[in-house]
C-alpha cells in the first residue's frame, strides 16, 4: 500500500502553469469563508512535516509556500482569524470555525524569512500555483504520531514523487538562512 502523505500530492505531483497570476484562498467553512486574495504567483513551495504547519484531516504532511507580505489581502471574513500561537515565529492566522491556517506572518524584522508570508496552495480556489519542489523537516513527522520505522517508506515515497527530503529545510533556504546570519554578525 502506498503511504499516504498529503491529498494534493499522493496521486503525483501535479506543475504548475509557470504563469500563474494569483488567486484566493478559501477556508473550509460551509458559509461566511475567510477569503485571503495572493497576487502571483507561490515559491519555494514544499510539504513540510513540522506539528505547527496547518495540515488537511488526515494528511502527513502540510504543503506550504511562501509569497511577499505585500501580496496578502484578507478579503472577506476577516473577523474570524486569529493567531494560533502569537509566541511562534511564524504567526499563523487560522479560521476561528474550521481551523484552516489562511497565512503565517513573520513580525521579527531580523528574522532571514522577514518580509515573506506562509501560505498554503492547495487553498487556492484557482489552479496552477508553483507546484512542491522538496519536503522539509520530515523527521519531524514522528512528532506527530508517525512511527520511526515507517520512515524509510515516507522518504522513499517522497523521492518517488520527486520531492527530496530534508529534516530541516532546503540546502538553498538553509544557505539563505546562513547567509543572513553571516551578514548580520559581520555588520
Ligand atoms: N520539530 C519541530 C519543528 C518546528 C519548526 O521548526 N518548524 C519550522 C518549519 S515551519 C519553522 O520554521 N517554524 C517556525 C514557527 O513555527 O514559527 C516540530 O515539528 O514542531
Ligand atoms: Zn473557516
Ligand atoms: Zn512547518
Amino acid at each position: 500500500m502506498t503511504v499516504a502523505l498529503h491529498p494534493s500530492i499522493d496521486n503525483g505531483v501535479k506543475q504548475g502553469s509557470g504563469h500563474f497570476a494569483g488567486g484566493t484562498l478559501v477556508c473550509k467553512c460551509k458559509d461566511h469563508q475567510v477569503k485571503v486574495g495572493i497576487k502571483g504567483d507561490v515559491a519555494h513551495n514544499h510539504a513540510c512535516g513540522c506539528t505547527k504547519c496547518w495540515k488537511p484531516q488526515g494528511a502527513t504532511f502540510s504543503v506550504v509556500a511562501v509569497v511577499p507580505r505585500q501580496n496578502v489581502t484578507v478579503l472577506e471574513n476577516g473577523d474570524k482569524l486569529q493567531i494560533v500561537d502569537p509566541s511562534a515565529v511564524i504567526q499563523r492566522y487560522a479560521c476561528k470555525a474550521c481551523g484552516t491556517h489562511m497565512y503565517g506572518r513573520i513580525e521579527n524584522k531580523n528574522h532571514p524569512f522577514y518580509g515573506l508570508d506562509f501560505i498554503h496552495p492547495e487553498l487556492f480556489q484557482e489552479q496552477g500555483s508553483q507546484a512542491p519542489q522538496f519536503a522539509a523537516f520530515v523527521s519531524s513527522v514522528i512528532e506527530s504520531g508517525v512511527k520511526p520505522e515507517q520512515m524509510a517508506g515516507i522518504r522513499s515515497r517522497l523521492k518517488e514523487l520527486g520531492l527530496e527530503p530534508y529534516d530541516c529545510l532546503s540546502p538553498a533556504l538553509m544557505d539563505a538562512i546562513a547567509t543572513h546570519v553571516a551578514k548580520a554578525k559581520a555588520a
